[in-house]
């Protein structure tokens, strides 16, 4: 399970560590520049000889003092290292202080004014250690500086991040910019300059991993640094976020399909069905005993002349799923997905929601709720999950999306992991924030990230119905008896796998074909 940290949970282990006297910061300081330079020869093999020379650009705090140990370690393996400096030497926190007059006994350091691009990269590999976990404000026209010598049209050079990309906000992975009174234009500009390498430290950052993260770090390797893995030193309001994984067992027990929970799906009317019957297979695939889909009169014939393993069943108006779900044997309920944004919409929703089943709440009966989402927000309970993507999650949450989409001006700044927290406590149940970077949180305070980013990237995802399916999985783990928090993050887990084993060409309808390969692979 990998841990991501912020920038104060990042230092408030140092500090303790500092503090326990195990360690000092100057130690955890040439461990940092240490595991950069290992970081350095994993990665390109090809530099552990011949003439190397090695750029390395410090920043005015101990991001800054990575950097100075870098430069020195390289030095000692016979590099050639040029070594540029932004602020004043005389106001380095001490260690970086250290550093620099270690470094300033084998080399000089220029100011960063003078670091230009020559004709064509000159030195094997550029160290940007300017900015790390301290970064409190856009760094401007230094931003602009180094946007112009690292455009990508003059090709990529070996660009190694230290801790993150300066300019990135370690917690929420947006470039800090100017603060502009007017929203900026969507797409956002993207103005990072991208490092082929990032190494961080002891953890990686949640910034890493959300929003520009990925653009701007290119890979991320962590280095260990001797801290200690105890996390009570934590700040407590808010837990770690961690990185998704699946937390699922082959079916065990008895053999009968009904210890396997039996999930409805509710289909949409004549001609909008395939939605509902693309999750319903996605719930069975995933290991519910049985699912059945409740469909309109209107759409009987069309749901049956599609439907083998997944069972049918006519159901008319708030009515008609009163009666059926007097059947406690209905252990999880899916409804969203082509269900249509009128009234009765709403009135199967709030139905479903009073039963109080498991329940998995997308698409449709999210967005009917936009012109009144507190009536939604009464009736979810703690075995909810809603899995809004960014256009539903606004309607839901205006005032956090608003936040989320304001310019970021001053770090840390707020994160989806920040909006996606706040959603939960509200919502009172488990927010599935969709996205590459997946942000699922629950209001007890845990939250992770499910990432379709670095080695797992899964581009074809985008493609129409597969949110269908990841609503279908997560309420076929429900009706299995996992808790909403649980089948929300193995959900989109497996639903980002069965994306990479199929590949190119990826429609929704292969996704849930892809689970018994999936399932092979994770030995069950
Ligand atoms: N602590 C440890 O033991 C270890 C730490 N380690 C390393 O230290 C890094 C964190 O160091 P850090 O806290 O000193 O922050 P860092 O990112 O260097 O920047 C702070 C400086 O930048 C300034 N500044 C900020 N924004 C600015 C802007 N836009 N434009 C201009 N200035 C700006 C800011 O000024 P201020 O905001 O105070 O005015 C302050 O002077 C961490 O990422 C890791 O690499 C490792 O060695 C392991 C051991
Ligand atoms: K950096």
């Amino acid at each position: 399970m990998t841990e991501l940290l912020t920038a104060a949970q990042m230092r408030a282990i140092e500090q303790a560590a500092i503090e326990s006297g195990k360690v000092t910061g100057l130690e955890l300081m040439e461990r940092a520049g240490q595991g950069v330079v290992e970081a350095i020869f994993e990665e390109w093999p090809e530099l552990q000889s011949g003439n190397r020379k090695a750029v390395v650009l410090c920043g005015p705090g101990n991001n800054g003092g990575d950097g100075f140990v870098v430069a020195r370690l390289l030095n000692e393996r016979e590099w050639e290292v040029e070594v540029f400096l932004y602020g004043n030497a005389d106001k380095l926190p001490p260690d970086a202080k250290a550093n620099y007059e270690r470094w300033v006994e084998l080399g000089e350091v220029q100011s960063i004014e003078d670091f230009q691009r020559p004709l064509g990269w000159t030195a094997s590999v550029y160290v940007d250690a300017m900015f790390g976990t301290g970064l409190s404000r856009p760094i401007g026209d230094l931003h602009n500086q180094l946007w112009e010598v690292f455009d990508a049209d003059a090709g990529l050079p070996r660009l190694v991040a230290v801790d993150t990309p300066s300019g990135v906000c370690s917690d929420c992975g947006f470039v800090l910019r100017e603060g502009t009174k007017e929203r900026l234009p969507a797409p956002l500009p993207n103005h990072v300059f991208e490092s082929q390498l990032t190494v961080t430290f002891h953890s990686p950052k949640v910034g890493h991993y959300l929003s520009d993260g990925e653009a701007s770090c290119g890979k991320v390797i962590v280095k260990d640094i001797g801290l200690p893995r105890d996390n009570n030193m934590l700040p407590k309001e808010k837990g770690v976020v961690k990185l998704a994984s699946p937390i699922i067992h082959g079916k065990r027990g008895v053999n009968h399909k009904y210890a396997h929970g039996h999930a409805l799906v509710l289909s949409g009317t004549h001609g909008s069905t395939g939605a509902a019957r693309l999750a319903a297979r996605g719930a069975l695939r995933i290991g519910a005993g049985l699912v059945t889909l409740g469909s309109p009169r209107s759409a009987m014939l069309e749901n049956a002349a599609n439907l083998t393993a997944v069972m049918l069943k006519q159901i008319d108006g708030a009515l008609g799923l009163t009666e059926v779900l007097e059947d406690m044997r209905f252990n999880a309920v899916c409804l969203g997905p082509g269900l249509g944004v009128r009234a009765d919409t709403q009135a199967l929703v709030l139905t479903v929601l009073k039963a109080n089943r498991p329940t998995v709440l997308d698409a449709d009966a999210l967005t009917r709720f936009s012109a009144n989402p507190d009536v939604l927000f009464g009736l979810l309970h703690k075995d909810c999950v809603i899995t809004p993507h960014g256009g539903e999650f606004t309607k839901l949450f205006p005032d956090i999306a608003e936040k989320l989409a304001a310019p970021a001006t001053t770090g840390p700044a707020y994160s989806k992991v920040d909006a996606a927290r706040e959603a939960a406590t509200r919502a009172g149940c488990v927010v599935l924030f969709k996205g590459p970077d997946t942000v699922i949180a629950d209001p007890d305070g845990r939250c992770s990230i499910n990432s379709a980013q670095y080695d797992r990237a899964a581009p074809w995802l985008a493609t129409a119905g597969s949110g269908d399916v990841l609503a279908g999985f997560i309420s076929g783990l429900m009706a299995r008896g996992f808790p909403p928090m649980a089948a929300a993050e193995t959900g989109a887990w497996l639903h980002v796998e069965c994306a990479r084993k199929f590949g190119p060409g990826l429609i929704a309808e292969d996704l849930a074909e892809q689970l018994p390969a999936v399932f092979r692979d994770l030995g069950l």
